[in-house]
C-alpha cells in the first residue's frame, strides 16, 4: 500500500519539468512538497492525479484520491451550492437518480468537520477563498478520499482562514491517510507534515523532516523557518 513514485519525469513541449523523481509514502504520511516557483511542484500533484502524461511509475493502490488545484475556479458557469459540490463527493464517480440518506448525513459530517455548515446553502461563486478551499476538502472528505493531495491550500488566506484550515487538515488525518501538500509558507513546515520533498526540477531532498530542519534546507538555500 502506500504511494509509490518511481522514475518520474515530466516534459512540456519537449522541455523538462520533472526528472527522475523517486519517493515512497506510507499510510499516516504527511508530505510538504517544496520548492520555488515553477520548480514543478504543481505538476507532480498533477502527473499523481493523472492529469497529466508521464514517464515512470506511480502506484497509489486501492487509495482515493482527493485533489484540490492551485487554481480553483472561483465562478462556475452555472449555480453550484456548497452542499451540492460535497454531496457529489458521494458520488464516487457513478452518476445516481437521487442521493440516499446516509450520503446527505456523510455530506452533513464533512461540512462539519470544515465548518461550512452554515454556508451549506451558499453559491460556491459567493465564498471567500477560505471557505471555496474548505469546500473543495470537504468533497474529499466526502467521498471518504485518502490520499489527498493539496497544492498550496493556504496561499492568498488570512491568518484566521490558515488557521481553520489546519484543523480541517487535522480532522481529515488519519493513520490510513496520506497528505501531500505543496507550500512556499516556512510556518507551515514548522507546524504540519512528518516528511520533506524539496524538488527544483529533480529531487534536492526527501526524508524526514526532522532531518531537513536540522540542516539540510541551508545547503540547499531555503530559508527556513522563523520564530
Ligand atoms: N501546461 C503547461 N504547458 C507548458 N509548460 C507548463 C505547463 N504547466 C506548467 N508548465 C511549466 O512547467 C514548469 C513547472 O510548473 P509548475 O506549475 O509545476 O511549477 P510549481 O513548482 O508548481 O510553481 P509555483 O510555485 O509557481 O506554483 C514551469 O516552468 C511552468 O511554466
Amino acid at each position: 500500500m502506500g504511494l509509490i513514485v518511481e522514475n518520474l519525469s515530466v516534459t512540456y513541449g519537449g522541455e523538462p519539468v520533472l526528472e527522475d523523481i523517486n519517493f515512497s509514502l506510507k499510510e499516516g504520511d504527511f508530505l510538504l512538497v517544496l520548492g520555488k516557483n515553477g520548480a514543478g511542484k504543481s505538476t507532480l500533484l498533477k502527473a499523481i492525479v493523472g492529469e497529466i502524461p508521464y514517464s515512470g511509475i506511480i502506484k497509489t493502490f486501492n487509495h482515493k484520491i482527493g485533489y484540490v488545484a492551485q487554481k480553483i475556479p472561483g465562478t462556475i458557469p452555472f449555480p453550484v451550492t456548497v452542499e451540492e459540490l460535497v454531496l457529489a463527493g458521494t458520488l464516487k464517480g457513478k452518476p445516481k437518480l437521487f442521493y440516499r440518506k446516509e450520503d446527505r448525513e456523510v455530506a452533513v459530517e464533512a461540512l462539519k468537520a470544515t465548518n461550512l455548515l452554515k454556508k451549506r446553502n451558499k453559491l460556491l461563486g459567493n465564498l471567500s477563498g477560505g471557505e471555496l478551499r474548505r469546500a473543495f476538502i470537504a468533497r474529499a472528505l466526502a467521498g471518504k478520499a485518502d490520499l489527498l493531495l493539496l497544492d498550496e491550500p493556504t496561499s492568498g488566506l488570512d491568518q484566521m482562514s490558515r488557521e481553520e484550515l489546519y484543523q480541517v487538515l487535522n480532522t481529515f488525518f488519519r493513520e490510513d491517510t496520506i497528505i501531500l501538500m505543496v507550500t512556499h509558507d516556512p510556518k507551515e513546515i514548522k507546524i504540519l507534515g512528518n516528511k520533506v520533498l524539496h524538488i527544483d526540477k529533480k529531487a534536492l531532498y526527501f526524508g524526514d523532516k526532522d532531518g531537513y530542519l536540522a540542516g539540510e534546507e541551508r545547503e540547499l538555500g531555503f530559508e527556513c523557518c522563523p520564530e
